[in-house]
């Protein structure tokens, strides 16, 4: 049997921090082997588990990610997008397998992906479980079957701490519909919708985002025509999907080429 995994959560404290620690400690082909938070948050410097009111863990919450990332085989990263991009950069100088759930990142952010991943792998998605995956899939070949008559929008739900919008995931599910339309998304992506809008045009990709109380996250497209609706719906209850997906990602990546990856080829649904 090949040695476990060696695997750093960035971003330890976050409601995904924490849950990934709890995943990793679930597999046998892993282990945790680092922590990190922001400089000058009340955990660093503190034992993992004592800080998350669990049994000492041996880890140490660090605010120096290249100390962290020197020891690890894969570092997960569910921050923020600046953090991410400045992670980027040094887990391609330490070759590590970077892990990104961060979602709310800009082209200019994304395009700072770009050189470190010549140097190591990266899997990123803006949501890591196997439901919201296959949804994409399926809304690719729903839009490619009917015509710009049905009217697409992708509505979402999360909770009210949530900082960016359109979610991550409303992204994925407006691209692989315009993906399966064969148009680019920046062409006909109509985003928050107020006042005067005139009517709808023809063939345009709505997403609308709705914010409040503990939502975990609550994924609806709908292909609306004269007459009737289609509905794909996306329902996550448990933060723990993405954690395990997260995980899965990093076991994945060990022995790739350097480069950039996303779920689907985690999960082996490529075309
Ligand atoms: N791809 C996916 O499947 C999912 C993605 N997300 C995304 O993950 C991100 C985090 O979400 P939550 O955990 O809910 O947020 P959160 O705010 O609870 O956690 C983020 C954590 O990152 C820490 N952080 C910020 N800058 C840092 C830095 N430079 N170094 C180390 N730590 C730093 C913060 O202090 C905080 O503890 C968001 O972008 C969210 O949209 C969330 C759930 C699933
Ligand atoms: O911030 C969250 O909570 C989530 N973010 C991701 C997104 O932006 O889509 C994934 C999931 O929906 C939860």
């Amino acid at each position: 049997m090949s040695e476990a995994m060696r695997i750093a959560v960035l971003g330890v404290s976050g409601r995904m921090g924490q849950m990934l620690v709890q995943a990793i400690g679930e597999s046998e082909r892993c282990m945790l082997c680092g922590a990190t938070e922001r400089a000058g948050h009340d955990w660093v410097g503190r034992d993992l588990g004592e800080a998350m009111g669990i049994a000492p863990r041996g880890v140490t919450v660090s605010d120096d990610p290249l100390e962290v990332f020197a020891g690890a085989e894969a570092v997960i990263d569910f921050t923020a997008p600046k953090a991410t991009v400045a992670h980027a950069e040094l887990a391609a100088q330490a070759r590590a397998i970077h892990v990104i759930g961060t979602t709310g990142m800009e082209a200019e952010d994304l395009a700072k992906l770009e050189p470190a991943a010549r140097h190591a792998v990266i899997v990123r998605a803006g949501n890591m479980s196997l439901g919201v995956n296959l949804l994409t899939l399926l809304t690719r070949r729903i839009a490619a079957a009917l015509d710009p008559d049905y009217d697409i929008e992708v509505v979402e739900m999360h909770h009210r701490h949530k900082v960016d919008a359109p979610s991550g995931t409303a992204l994925m599910l407006a691209e692989a519909a315009a993906e399966g339309r064969g148009v680019k998304l920046a062409d006909v992506s109509d985003r928050g919708r107020d006042g005067q809008t005139g009517a709808r045009r023809r063939g345009d990709i709505g997403m609308v985002a709705l914010r409040g109380g503990d939502v975990t996250g609550e994924h609806d497209v709908i292909f609306a025509a004269d007459g009737e609706r289609i509905i794909l719906r996306h329902v996550a209850t448990d933060r723990m999907i993405f954690a395990r997906g997260a995980v899965k990602a990093a076991l994945w990546g060990r022995g790739r080429q350097p480069g950039q990856y996303d779920m689907i080829d985690v999960l082996g649904l490529r075309d």
